[in-house]
């Protein structure tokens, strides 16, 4: 039978100063939806586009990744920040696509900027530096390689009874931290499924969604096949998605 076509979204974004705009992706979530048994599909950041539907009707799920951008405080009234780094065409792509998705029943997996386009689609607000505010951690990535910069960096608690602790079975994990931002309020119809020790919301999902719709603030894709967490996750998304394309599709 076909592989479930895993539509990932691209960043927009000039490799040099002046440079052409590149639609690009980190390789590990293509490597970690193909490992998942998924046929990974780049939806470039088309910006507004009235083809929602087309795009949706094209994939059987919905990865959403990290990304060194911010999403443009306009989106969920923040401030706008001096030298932000934004990507408008991403969350012009992103904030409806997430919305349509769930509208139509298509499995969503947002990860660490892709989770907080979850929470900004649906109304929710965004702490733009966690590090500077009382009582929270500091999220970003320390240290220098990859390994120490995916390494586990904190623990979460997971909600008993949630999508998470149903997959995983267990309240605790260590995970990954790379972000500089994270959840203020959560959107509507968001049900928080893990907590930092700070009170920092890690995951949540999308409680009026009728399939799989997980958002994690940290980066199960990293080295996935090494990390229980990470792998029950994606095959619980996978599954998902081999479920729509077996009742959307007849190949
Ligand atoms: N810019 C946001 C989101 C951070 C994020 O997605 N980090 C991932 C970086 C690269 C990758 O692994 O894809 C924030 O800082 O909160």
């Amino acid at each position: 039978m076909a592989q479930p076509i895993i539509g990932i979204t691209c960043c927009r974004w000039r490799l040099k100063e002046d440079g052409h705009f590149f639609h690009l992706v980190g390789e590990k979530y293509i490597q970690a939806a193909t490992a998942a048994g998924g046929l990974p599909l780049l939806i470039p950041a088309l910006g507004e586009t009235s083809q929602l539907e087309q795009i949706l009707s094209s994939i059987d799920g919905l990865l959403l990744t990290g990304s060194q951008s911010n999403i443009e405080p306009r989106h969920y009234q923040g401030q706008v920040l001096a030298d932000d780094f934004n990507d408008p065409q991403r969350d012009a792509t992103t904030l409806p696509l997430i919305r349509e998705a769930v509208k139509l029943g298509v499995p969503v997996l947002g990860i660490c900027r892709g989770a907080q386009e979850v929470n900004v689609a649906f109304g929710g607000t965004l702490e733009q530096a966690v590090h500077q505010q009382a009582g929270k951690l500091d999220h970003r990535e320390q240290g220098g390689s990859l390994d120490e910069m995916y390494g586990p960096a904190h623990e979460i608690e997971l909600v008993p009874g949630g999508l998470l602790h149903q997959l995983y079975g267990q309240t605790s994990a260590r995970v990954n931290s790379l972000h500089h931002q994270g959840v203020a309020t959560l959107g509507a119809g968001l049900q928080i499924e893990a907590i930092a020790p700070d009170g920092l919301i890690e995951a949540f999902s999308v409680s009026h969604a009728t399939s799989f719709a997980l958002a994690v603030q940290w980066h199960p894709e990293w080295k996935f096949q090494d990390n229980p967490l990470s792998m029950v996750m994606l095959a619980g998304f996978a599954a998902a998605c081999t479920q729509r394309q077996l009742s959307t599709r007849k190949r």
